[in-house]
């Protein structure tokens, strides 16, 4: 699904072909999308099913959703479906690119192993609501997001209207593809914007979830991304936990 995603398109850019599928990428979706249909009806199915009421008294986002519309199984698919496009991957590329960030930056790691230590202890594992106190790991998060967004073209968006961006007239409906990867690096902006420095951000308020326009991860606006504050809750949880349970000494 990733790959037919991530594809380049020759439709998309020369829509009058787009009817040939010449690389067969509607075709594989539609067939991808008919599978992750299949899977996900299941899943709702066991849920509304008899046995399952009897078995299991977990609730579940399936069973919340189902509670809100029983008979819509097709909104259900699409907001799982949603999730699953939008969420996953995006979540799991960032913390593989935090992994990265900081082998190849040990003394980053240290200070990073020395914060879990001091604010989570030996005991046990990093959860969301130990982020407030763990400053050191939200610039972590922060800077990693600055350097590898995992979206770094956002989702294409069209001009409602006329506008000028930076000198250049753009016509109405013009589609618009807003590279978050270059913003992140601006020179004017980012002192040495290519270093892995975490400490740019200790003490400031600057804000990733749409705020602050000089760092956008996460799009802004209307269309920016629903999931932010869990993304972020959850991302910083893995590299917590898991730099937690590391030992860098081997
Ligand atoms: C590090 C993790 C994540 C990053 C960096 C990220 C980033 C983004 C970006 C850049 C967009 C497009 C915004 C725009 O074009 O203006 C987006 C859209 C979206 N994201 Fe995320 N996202 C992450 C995690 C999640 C999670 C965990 C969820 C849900 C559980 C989620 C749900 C969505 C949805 C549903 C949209 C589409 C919104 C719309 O079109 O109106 N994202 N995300």
């Amino acid at each position: 699904m990733k790959a037919i995603i991530q594809a380049p398109n020759i439709g998309d850019f020369l829509p009058y072909l787009d009817w040939l599928d010449l690389q067969g990428i509607n075709r594989r979706m539609k067939k991808a999308h008919l599978f992750f249909d299949r899977v996900v009806q299941k899943i709702i199915d066991d849920h509304v099913s008899v046995k399952r009421k009897q078995t299991s008294n977990v609730t579940d986002i399936i069973d919340v959703l189902l509670a809100m519309a029983e008979n819509d199984s097709v909104n259900i698919k699409a907001i799982i479906f949603d999730m699953f496009i939008a969420g996953i991957d995006t979540t799991a590329a960032s913390v593989e690119w935090t992994m990265s960030l900081l082998v190849r930056n040990p003394q980053i790691a240290k200070k990073l192993q020395e914060e879990i230590e001091s604010v989570v202890g030996k005991h046990r594992l990093v959860t969301e609501s130990d982020l407030g106190r763990m400053e050191y790991l939200q610039c972590v998060v922060k800077e990693s997001l600055r350097l590898y967004p995992p979206a770094p073209l956002m989702t294409p968006h069209e001009s409602t209207e006329v506008c000028e961006v930076a000198g250049f007239i753009l016509p109405q409906k013009t589609r618009v593809l807003v590279n978050v990867w270059a913003i992140g690096r601006d020179p004017d902006v980012w002192e040495k914007p290519s270093t892995f420095k975490p400490e740019r951000f200790m003490g400031k308020d600057i804000d990733i979830k749409g705020r602050d326009f000089n760092i956008l991860p996460f799009g802004a606006g209307r269309r920016g991304c629903p999931g932010a504050v869990m993304a972020i809750g959850d991302y910083g949880a893995y590299v917590g936990t898991t730099y937690a349970l590391l030992s860098l000494d081997c």
